[in-house]
């Protein structure tokens, strides 16, 4: 049995912690919307770290925030013991649509985001030809993204956010649009490519399931965008989805979600 342990003394020195992070959008109407009211979120070196909640809560507001393509109003983030400002976290984003383009091959995809470091060709295509492989795409580079299935297209999005070998990956629901079997496979693949390349992911789901199979700890945000509940996932690892002991987790952890929300219904 593989037992990862994370965010021990030793390993945490490259960990985020993110704190008072605060963000309101004003809607059309002028309405002011809190979507995220001062949270505190911290995440190992290396720990794959999973927030869910309930749609519109903020989940995607908070990966954008991490990877600068939203400004936060209030909070600070440090990474690796320093302040940082988001736009300088090294990250990969995995979107839930990988959003290729059509018109260039799986190989020209990767490549768009090499070509906007200072890289010379040949590093570029070592690149390429590495995290195809990582990916399990060696043999697609020169297809087009419509030949692909689902699946493929989503490895695709992953290698491109490898690519530049960011020390953390984000992962906005990147296997929701996918059937069960095929979810499965790139899970799979997914925790292989984590223990692998030691990366740290910040992974967003909907599904309970899926979050307690992937991660070493589970953040629930709630529709006032709080944090309202922390577990660690103790399972050893490799993880069976349908062992029972994962299923009682599951349903402790929806046990302490629907509570949750029937107490702030109910304020
Ligand atoms: N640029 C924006 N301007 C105004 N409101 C926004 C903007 N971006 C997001 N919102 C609103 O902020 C709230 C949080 O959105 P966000 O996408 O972060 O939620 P989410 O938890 O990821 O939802 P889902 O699970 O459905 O993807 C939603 O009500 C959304 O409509």
């Amino acid at each position: 049995m593989v037992n990862r342990t994370i965010a021990s003394e030793g390993d945490d020195l490259m960990s985020i912690h993110v704190t008072n992070l605060s963000k309101t959008f004003t809607e059309d109407e002028g309405e002011e919307l809190v979507v995220l009211d001062d949270i505190d979120v911290t995440v190992g070196d290396g720990e794959f770290y999973t927030v869910m909640g309930p749609s519109g809560c903020g989940k995607s507001t908070l990966l954008n925030i991490l990877a600068g393509t939203i400004p936060m109003d209030r909070g600070e983030i440090e990474y690796a013991g320093s302040p940082i400002s988001p736009t300088d976290l090294p990250v990969g984003y995995v979107f839930q649509e990988p959003r290729l383009l059509n018109w260039r091959t799986v190989g020209e995809n990767v490549d768009l985001v090499l070509r906007e470091r200072d890289l010379s060709k040949s590093q570029r295509e070592e690149r390429i030809v590495d995290v195809l492989e990582m990916v399990g795409l060696h043999d697609e580079r020169e297809s087009y993204p419509l030949r692909l299935s689902g699946g493929m297209r989503q490895r695709v999005g992953i290698a491109r956010a490898l690519a530049v070998d960011p020390s953390i990956l984000l992962m906005d629901e990147p296997f929701s649009s996918l059937d069960e079997l095929t979810a499965r496979n790139l899970r799979d693949d997914l925790l292989d490519l984590w223990k692998s390349t030691e990366k740290t992911i910040i992974f967003v789901t909907h599904d309970i399931s899926e979050a307690v199979y992937l991660s070493e700890s589970v953040t629930f945000l709630d529709t006032r965008g709080r944090i309202f509940h922390q577990s660690e996932i103790e399972h050893d690892r490799p993880r069976e989805p349908d062992d029972p002991a994962l299923l009682e987790t599951e349903a402790a952890l929806m046990k302490t979600f629907f509570d949750h929300m029937a107490t702030i219904q109910s304020v």
